[in-house]
């Protein structure tokens, strides 16, 4: 069985964080494993506090997993402040293990700061150059990129800005714009598209956790890059049409490896190796 790390934030309203990567793990077959690195007491509507993990703390949570089980993927979340950007990144480059799909994540969808704003420089320094796969939302390739995005032009100039910091690759995704659901891939080469039509719903709480998860289990289980994309874009969509009315705010993306299937073969006739 593949086997996939997150290292990421506990939200525990389960809709984000590690909670919607272990379930999008599951959902995929993949045996999902977790380094947390900040407790966040939230839910679907607000951000009540949090507690960051020790640095320490963290690494030792990088051994105990490295030490006796070899990883097919790693998805990093939320990282909160330098010292646990630098924790995580010290660690990775140590174990070198394949795929790794960072998602830069810096707010929760209230506005809640999840990565403290001065850590920028070191998120660009420390953890960018280790990524395979960087996945920031429009807000977050803007501030990366130290640049406006106002069309899909703007995502292409901001994917590539943000190439140029070492990632291998950069998906910028267009969950924040308006008009349908068009996410740009950059290999470095050449751009991708992804696209889907935009669903009408509040709840999308945890949409971008479920799509780098899906994509780190898509690439433990060797599909190339954009093939792992593709899939992981049906993927997300399928859990945002069928998310659930949970709580008061931005309710979460669904995960049952039946619907997936199911629904991978009725709406696009595909279905999974
Ligand atoms: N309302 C929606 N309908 C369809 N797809 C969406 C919708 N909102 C987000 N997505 C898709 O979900 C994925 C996660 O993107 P996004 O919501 O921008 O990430 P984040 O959660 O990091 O802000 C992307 O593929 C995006 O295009
Ligand atoms: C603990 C934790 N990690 C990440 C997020 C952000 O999740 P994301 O999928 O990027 O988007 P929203 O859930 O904020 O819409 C989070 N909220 N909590």
């Amino acid at each position: 069985m593949k086997k996939v790390l997150s290292i990421a934030g506990s939200d525990c309203s389960g809709g984000a964080g590690i909670q919607a990567d272990l379930k999008t793990f599951s959902a995929h077959g993949v045996f999902g494993m977790s380094v947390i690195v900040s407790v966040v007491a939230e839910n679907t509507s607000r951000v009540i506090d949090l507690q960051d993990i020790r640095p320490d703390i963290i690494e030792k949570q990088i051994d105990a997993v490295f030490e006796d089980i070899e990883v097919d993927a790693v998805k990093i979340g939320m990282l909160p402040q330098p010292e646990c950007m630098e924790a995580v990144a010290e660690k990775l480059k140590q174990y070198a293990p394949a795929n790794i799909v960072i998602d830069p994540v810096m707010y929760a969808k209230n506005g809640c700061p999840l990565m403290n704003p001065d850590a920028i420089d070191t998120l660009i320094k420390t953890v960018i150059p280790i990524a395979d796969l960087l996945t920031p939302n429009i807000p977050e390739a803007e501030k990366i990129s130290s640049m406006e995005i106002r069309n899909v032009e703007d995502m292409k100039k901001s994917a590539m800005a943000i190439h140029e910091m070492g990632c291998k690759n950069v998906l910028v995704k267009g969950g924040h714009a308006a008009g349908s659901a068009l996410d740009i891939l950059f290999d470095g080469n050449e751009f991708y598209a992804f696209d889907a039509q935009r669903i009408e719903t509040k709840n999308t709480h945890g949409t971008g956790c479920t799509y780098s998860s899906a994509i780190a289990s898509n690439l433990a289980l060797e599909f190339g890059l954009q093939e792992a994309v593709r899939q992981a874009k049906e993927y997300v969509t399928i859990a945002i049409q069928h998310s659930l009315s949970i709580g008061k705010g931005h309710g979460p993306t669904h995960h049952f490896y039946e619907l997936y299937q199911n629904g991978l073969k009725k709406e696009t006739g595909i279905t999974r190796q």
